[in-house]
Formats: C-alpha cells, structure tokens, sequence
C-alpha cells in the first residue's frame, strides 16, 4: 500500500527495501508461508501426514525471501569507495564471478557467470574487489530476465565508480529451458552491456573479449 501512494514500482526484480519497516519482513515471510501452505493444499499434497512436506511451506517462505529474493527485500551491500589517488586508468577485469539467480516467468534457476570490465579516469571511485560479486548477487537474488539484470547491474556500477568505459558480460543457464518446456540442455544466453570507451573503442572491447575468453 505504502508503495503504491509512493509511487514506488516494485516490479519482480527492484528493491523495496526502503519501504520495509523494522518487523515487517517476519510478517511478510509469515504471509508467504500461509500462502505457499494454501498452493500445497491446492495440488493436492496432503502436508498432514506426509512426513517430507510437513514443513515445505516454512522452508520455501525462508528460501525465498531470505534467501534467492533476499535482493528484493534487503538494502544494497554498504561499498566503501576510494579516491583514485594513483589516477589509475588502465583496463581492469573482475570475473568470473558466479552468478545465481531466477526467472520471472517460472521462477526457475538460472546459473551463470558475469564479468566486468572497467576503465577507470582520475575522478572513478575505487571500490574493492569483492564489493563487484556482492553488487552482483544483490541484482541477481531477484526474478530477473537477464537482459534486465546486466543493465540493472551495469547502471549500479556507473553511479557508484563513474568509469569511463563499462562492460559487462553474463552467460547463463536458464532451468525454465533445461529442465522444462523445451528441455534444451545444452544452450546458454549469453548478453552483454557496453558503455562510453568500450561502446567507442573496437580495441578496447576487443582487448576485454579476448581476456574473458
Ligand atoms: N528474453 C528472456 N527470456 C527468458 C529469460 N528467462 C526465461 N525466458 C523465456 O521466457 C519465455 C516465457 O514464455 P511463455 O511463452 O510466456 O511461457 P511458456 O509457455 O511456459 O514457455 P515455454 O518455456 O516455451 O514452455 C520462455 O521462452 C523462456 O525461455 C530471460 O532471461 N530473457
């Protein structure tokens, strides 16, 4: 209700953490297990005396919203950022850095590997390494479509570092391809984002390309 008179859109993958108050996400999760309780119900599993889904609604309420959706419902990882003292500006490469996320139109697995590719200028801030894959898996713990999640991924990134060329690669298993529907196994998607020199430099994407092969 809050986010609705705010405006605010809480489409599958954003982040309505600022709109949740101190106690509100055990009562969400609490809302979620009624629920999950009542689709058991609904395909006819009887959770009573099956021994193994007496306690599937609690445990899948819990997976979700603290765990695979936790990037819904908890603010963005604190990044300490640092001067770019040394006025770095050379190609740096993270990756890959694994990715685990869901489609949200099943809400399958998806599985994957990112990697960024960064230019930085005199005025970037610096921010540690392992703040990328934590940055990546606050984006991609959400019902995500990958062509959304790398752009979600690339514009958090240009706020925070304002390089002068961002790139980013994701390659990934979809389950809702591998494991139903079309039972492809073998394909994977595989998009990208290029932005400022990697968008206007051929050298420069070649140079990351071939690095992250
Ligand atoms: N573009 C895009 N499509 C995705 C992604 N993840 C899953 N999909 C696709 O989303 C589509 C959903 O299609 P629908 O036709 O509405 O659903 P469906 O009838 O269950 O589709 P099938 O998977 O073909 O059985 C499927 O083709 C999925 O493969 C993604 O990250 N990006």
């Amino acid at each position: 209700m809050r986010l609705v008179s705010a405006g605010c859109r809480h489409h599958a993958n954003d982040n309505i953490a600022d709109f949740i108050e101190p106690g509100e996400l055990e009562q969400l999760q609490a809302e979620v297990q009624a629920q999950m309780q009542g689709v058991l119900r609904a395909l006819v599993i009887d959770t009573d005396s099956d021994h193994n889904t007496q306690d599937t609604a609690k445990r899948v309420a819990k997976m979700f919203v603290q765990e695979i959706f936790k990037g819904r419902y908890q603010p963005m990882p604190a990044v300490t950022e640092f001067p770019n003292v040394t006025r770095l500006n050379e190609l740096m490469i993270v990756g890959p850095i694994t990715v685990r996320s869901a489609c949200s139109h099943h809400l399958c697995p998806i599985m994957g590997k990112v990697w960024i590719g960064l230019l930085p200028n005199e005025h970037s801030n610096l921010i540690g390494l392992s703040k990328y894959a934590r940055i990546c898996d606050w984006i991609m713990s959400r019902p995500q479509i990958q062509e959304e999640a790398v752009t979600m991924l690339a514009n958090e990134l240009q706020e925070r570092v304002q390089p002068d060329g961002l790139a980013i690669v994701m390659e990934a298993d979809h389950f809702c391809m591998h494991w139903r529907g079309v039972k492809d196994s073998e394909s994977k998607m595989t998009n990208s984002v290029m932005r400022g020199s990697f968008m206007k430099d051929p050298h420069l994407r070649r140079e990351f390309l071939s690095l992250i092969r």
